[in-house]
């Protein structure tokens, strides 16, 4: 294992080589790519007595996976889960680990989650599953923030990886929000299509996901502002921008390698 540091557009990153002991299997590298990630934050951040925020998406199943075995052999005890989505609140029921909610637990230890995009600077591109809202709200319960990912979500700019950002409207505000924020931010919006029903994807919560496609190569383009602005406008529930928040992303490559990106900002 080794460190080193350096700046990156003015971010300072430490970057470690990390070992895991996920489990060998026959499956795509893509997949493995996603637990060696999961399974490695796992094994660094998760301990006996952790109150754990647990995200959404392919990547986090691994992690749901790891917390698992490590709850079942007693390696994990006393853990709580609060989870960041129906699916993922399904998962760990059926894992038999011990679920909670934030009115239960309104503090937690750590978040773990998936993302679609991390670019250099930790500015992170999440919704691709349309899990947004509630992951921001536990994320921003937790002390410490961990992407755990695979190295197709290794980014230099937003957009590089991920062509949109997820935004989480009110039904009633989707047709204004649809002309309005492509008017005032560029780029061009859609509203996300289910596969195996009539009509829009509906979150979680009941919501409709606007993708707002927006236009690359911009370059100096200020995520957190446009992010206040689109937080401040009305029917827009939650972005999937997650700024300034990630302590560390656990990127899993194609050759078994797993660095742990540190965000040197936020130690
Ligand atoms: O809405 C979904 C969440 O933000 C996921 O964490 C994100 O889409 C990454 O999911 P996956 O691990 O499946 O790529």
């Amino acid at each position: 294992m080794f460190s080193t540091k350096f700046p990156l557009s003015g971010v300072s990153r430490a970057v470690r080589m990390v070992t895991t002991t996920a489990p060998e299997a026959e499956m795509a590298p893509i997949e493995q790519a996603k637990k060696r990630a999961a399974y490695a934050c796992g094994e660094k951040y998760v301990h006996s007595g952790c109150r754990l925020g647990v995200g959404s998406g392919s990547t986090v199943k691994y992690l749901v996976e790891y917390l698992k075995q490590g709850y079942q052999n007693g390696q994990l005890k006393d853990i709580i889960c609060v989870p960041t989505s129906f699916l993922t609140k399904q998962w760990l029921i059926e894992s038999g680990l011990p679920v909670s909610d934030l009115d239960s637990h309104p503090e937690l230890d750590v978040c773990i989650d998936g993302a679609d995009e991390v670019d250099g600077q930790f500015t992170c591109i999440k919704g691709g599953g349309a899990c947004l809202a509630q992951e921001k709200i536990v994320q921003t319960a937790a002390k410490h923030f961990y992407v755990i990912a695979d190295y197709l979500k290794d980014s230099k700019h937003l957009g590089d990886r991920y062509p949109a950002v997820p935004i989480e409207v009110l039904p009633p505000a989707s047709q204004p929000l649809l002309l309005s924020i492509p008017r005032a931010e560029g780029g061009s919006c859609q509203l996300r299509q289910a596969t195996k029903k009539c009509g829009p994807v509906v979150t979680d919560n009941g919501n409709f996901i606007i993708d707002w496609q927006f236009e690359k190569n911009v370059s100096g383009r200020d995520w957190l502002a446009i992010q206040q602005r689109l937080a401040n406008t009305p029917g827009i529930v939650e972005t999937g921008l997650f700024i300034g928040c990630v302590d560390a992303v656990f990127f899993a490559y194609s050759d078994g390698s797993v660095k742990e990106i540190v965000n040197a900002k936020k130690h």
